[in-house]
């Protein structure tokens, strides 16, 4: 444990005690969440950002504590799974959200939440846990946020225009995350963020913004948690975000497979889809600042996605061979740029696809998880950018569902794909598919990020993103812009 991290906590135990006691556990849980981002690199040592009682363990039990961590991991080159190849991406220790439950004993129910038993230290002999999946944990951390207020480092606040019921029962989403989610009553649900940053969180910041807009595509934040560290200069860290259940509503990515499987059309909802898209795009237009994209910045862009396929490519050697032809999507973006085109650029989503899109029963659409690719710097992810970035990852979306679809499916997408930027040109005016170089340049992108995410998190969908690199890498001229083919 890092000794001079071990800086402070509201703690009745002292940190360093503390974290001596749960390091070993947490070094061999910790990477075995899905949530961890430092895959590959072995976790050396914790350093103590933050520790804060929610009870206080052995007086009360449970004990529940807080924890803010940065997992110190060797910067070394690492293998990617599903690869033959060692990437050398640099990272910096990457600091995550613990919720730790201390007991005696655990009772049955909370078996598979266990991190592990303490040995020594002032928790010697006590069980801790992962405690998110205790529902009275859970119960504790939401009336916390039905009463605004500090408690240590940690900041409560919410909107008091909106009722938060007492004793709403949660549950655990169990979903396949970046993060956490609890669902209270079907009322709410609280996403705690687990790799967190400091700064402006955009999954707050844009769903906010968009409130006030009044825009009804994204379910508007109730409450929300922050840790802030002492010191002028440091920033808050958003640890949670509050809002309405969309009960009954059916994840984009899940309708779409269902859908494909019984050889239903998806072109409306694909249209709906574009709709939504292009509304929110509008919204954030007019809630935020906007700017002009000209020679230098398009320059920088392609620079940038020139540099992000080097990379991938270095980490995932089945990319290699493709590389020249992808890189000529991001010279015909600079080479545009350079001939004097302009474009506009404006906050975006960042991240979109169909898992982020969820249809109510009432068939409209909601976009949802504004917080942008997890792997790209905040500073990065709050940039205006072209609303195409986000275009582009839809349609990479449908490309997806196609090829998970036995056989494949290439005409099911292609009609999606139009669908989509039918549906987008109906609401914003203007047609995504009369500017195929930038939206090859950003289609690329998105799937060269595809190719190392997927051989990081889930090798076995490798192919996946590489059909489609193989497809950009070589494009047909006569073909439509918006076929995926
Ligand atoms: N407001 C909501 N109503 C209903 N379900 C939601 C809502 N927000 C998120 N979900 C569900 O939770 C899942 C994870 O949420 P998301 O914000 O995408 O988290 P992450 O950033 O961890 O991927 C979504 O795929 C969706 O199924
Ligand atoms: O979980 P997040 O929303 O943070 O997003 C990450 O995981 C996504 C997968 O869960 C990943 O999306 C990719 O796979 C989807 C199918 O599971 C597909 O619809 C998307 O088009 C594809 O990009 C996303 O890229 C990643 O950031």
């Amino acid at each position: 444990m890092s000794e001079a991290a071990t800086r402070r906590g509201t703690t009745s135990i002292a940190p360093p005690d503390l974290l001596a006691s749960l390091d070993p556990l947490l070094r061999e849980w910790l990477p075995r969440q899905r949530w961890f981002a430092g895959k590959g690199r072995p976790v050396t040592g914790f350093a103590l950002i933050s520790a804060t009682e929610l009870l206080e363990p052995p007086l009360a039990s449970p004990g529940v504590i807080h924890l803010l961590v940065q997992a110190e991991q060797h910067h070394q080159p690492i293998h990617v799974a599903g690869t033959p190849g060692h990437s050398s991406a640099p990272h910096a220790d990457d600091c995550y959200q613990l919720l730790i439950g201390v007991r005696k004993a655990l009772p049955p129910h909370l078996a598979p939440a266990l991190i592990g038993h303490v040995t020594h230290g002032p928790l010697a002999g006590q069980t801790v846990y992962e405690g998110l999946h205790d529902p009275g944990i859970a119960e504790l951390l939401l009336e916390r946020l039905r009463l605004p207020g500090r408690l240590g480092e940690l900041r409560f606040g919410r909107d008091t225009r909106v009722d938060i019921p007492f004793g709403l029962v949660p549950r655990a989403l169990g979903a396949e995350q970046s993060n956490t989610s609890l669902v209270y009553g079907d009322t709410f649900i609280l996403k705690l963020f687990r790799r967190v940053v400091p700064g402006v969180n955009p999954d707050l910041e844009l769903p906010r913004a968009l409130a006030r807009q009044g825009c009804g595509r994204v379910p508007a934040p109730v409450a929300w948690f922050e840790s802030h560290q002492p010191g002028a200069a440091a920033e808050p860290l958003v640890l949670g975000v509050l809002q309405p259940y969309l009960k009954g509503s059916a994840d984009g990515w899940e309708l779409a497979l269902r859908m494909l499987a019984e050889g239903a059309d998806f072109s409306g909802e694909a249209r709906a889809l574009g709709r939504a898209t292009a509304e929110v795009h509008l919204a954030l237009s007019r809630a935020l600042p906007t700017a002009t994209l000209g020679h230098t910045q398009v320059e920088q862009i392609a620079k940038g996605m020139t540099e992000r396929l080097e990379a991938a490519a270095q980490a995932v050697p089945a990319l290699r061979p493709y590389a020249p032809g992808l890189r000529s999507a991001f010279d015909a973006l600079a080479q545009l740029g350079a001939e004097g085109r302009i474009w506009t650029a404006q906050r975006v989503h960042g991240d979109l696809h169909l898992g982020q899109c969820l249809r109510a029963p009432s068939g409209d659409w909601s976009i949802i998880d504004f917080e942008g690719e997890p792997a790209r710097p905040l500073g990065e992810r709050r940039m205006p950018q072209p609303t195409v970035r986000d275009v582009a990852g839809m349609l990479r979306s449908f490309d997806y569902a196609a090829r998970s679809h036995q056989p494949w499916a290439p005409e099911w997408a292609d009609t999606c794909r139009a669908a989509y930027c039918r549906g987008y040109a109906e609401a914003s005016g203007s047609d995504p598919r009369t500017e195929p170089v930038i939206l090859r340049a950003y289609e690329t992108d998105k799937a060269v990020y595809e190719v190392l995410y997927e051989a990081r998190h889930r090798p076995d969908w490798l192919p996946v993103p590489l059909a489609a690199v193989r497809r950009l890498a070589a494009p047909d001229p006569a073909r439509d812009p918006g076929s995926g083919r």
